[in-house]
């Protein structure tokens, strides 16, 4: 058999072949259509040899048919390929099998998702970052009663700076949650505190790690700016979230609009924010050359 000028073509759910084959008995046209019992996806895959024509469809979704046409009775010219022939069980055999493949394919994903601390951050971490940022307040407080020597502004910029981010970015917003930005914030927040708060513990009792001292005056050079940048990126993110979401908008008067997007207040915290990088940066470098300049002196 040699086949040319092959047709094939699916319209709706019905198969449409054509071709022109040189047999044993010569020349001859062949046509059949296909009225399938169930919808099949469009795309029709074939291939064709000397010999023969394999045509591919696949069922729209994937369940037992009792028969393969829309009309009952079978057409005359169709024979199942035994080989390939499946009763209900075996098809439901294999549907099952496919499923646990998708299923396995699915939680070795997430599992990689999950070990990924990237993404996976603020549900580890934050309640712990609740607790701590809320105990925070105590180092505006501290300095408001005297108990020590911190400024009282840098400290209300820094610890009003944070809770924004976590209580209001992170906190409200939960498309931000598992965002490779939590990673970064926490992290630029956690390096210097790490340092920080033993280093007054130590105060408290009068010790001083030379080390220790010298990493809490120092490390905020690079970390304050770095920080500082992934919360931005953290508020930048969230902009188109506010928008869509109209979460915290301001209610506006009809004849001004319906209301204003908080995402224009972040968009002026935005500038606040590095207003608020370069006062504590200049803040943090005076502390740092008073700490030093007076053990200059007092060593000499
Ligand atoms: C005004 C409206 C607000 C509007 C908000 C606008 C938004 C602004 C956003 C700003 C961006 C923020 C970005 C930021 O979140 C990014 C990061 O933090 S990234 C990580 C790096 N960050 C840092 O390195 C900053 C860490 N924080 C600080 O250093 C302090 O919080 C800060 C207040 C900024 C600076 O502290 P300060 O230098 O003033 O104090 P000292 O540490 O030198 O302490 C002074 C003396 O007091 C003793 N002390 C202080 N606290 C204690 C304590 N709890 N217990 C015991 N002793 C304490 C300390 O030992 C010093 O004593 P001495 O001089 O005798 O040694």
């Amino acid at each position: 058999m040699f086949i040319m000028n092959l047709d094939i073509g699916l319209e709706e759910n019905t198969l449409h072949f054509r071709a022109q084959g040189h047999g044993a008995k010569g020349q001859n046209d062949y046509e059949f259509s296909l009225e399938f019992r169930e919808a099949v996806k469009p795309e029709v895959q074939h291939r064709s040899t000397q010999r023969q024509v394999d045509i591919k469809l696949h069922k729209q979704t994937e369940v037992w048919w009792d028969r393969l046409t829309l009309q009952e009775k079978k057409p005359l010219f169709l024979a199942p390929d035994f080989d390939r022939w499946m009763d209900e069980s075996d098809a439901e055999m294999e549907l099952k099998k496919k499923e646990e493949e998708k299923l396995s394919s699915i939680s070795v994903e997430s599992r990689v998702r999950k070990d990924h601390s990237f993404y996976d951050t603020f549900h580890t971490t934050a309640d712990m970052m609740y607790f701590c940022q809320m105990m925070a307040v105590l180092e505006v407080v501290n300095p408001l009663l005297g108990l020590v020597r911190t400024g009282f502004i840098p400290a209300l910029i820094q610890v009003t700076g944070r809770n924004v981010i976590l209580f209001v970015i992170f906190g409200c917003v939960e498309e931000m949650q598992n965002k490779a930005v939590v990673f970064f914030v926490f992290y630029f927040w956690s390096c210097i505190e790490i340092f920080r708060y033993p280093f007054y513990m130590l105060g408290c009792i009068g010790v001083e790690w030379k080390l220790l001292t010298w990493l809490r005056y120092t490390l905020w050079m690079p970390l304050y700016p770095l920080g500082t940048i992934s919360e931005a990126v953290a508020v930048v993110q969230s902009l188109a979230v506010f928008d869509e979401t109209r979460m915290f908008a301001l209610p506006l008067p009809s004849f001004l609009g319906e209301s204003l997007s908080f995402s224009y207040s972040l968009r002026v915290y935005l500038i606040l924010m590095f207003l608020g990088l370069f006062t504590n940066f200049r803040h943090l470098y005076k502390q740092r050359r008073r700490r030093y300049r007076s053990r200059k002196r007092k060593q000499l």
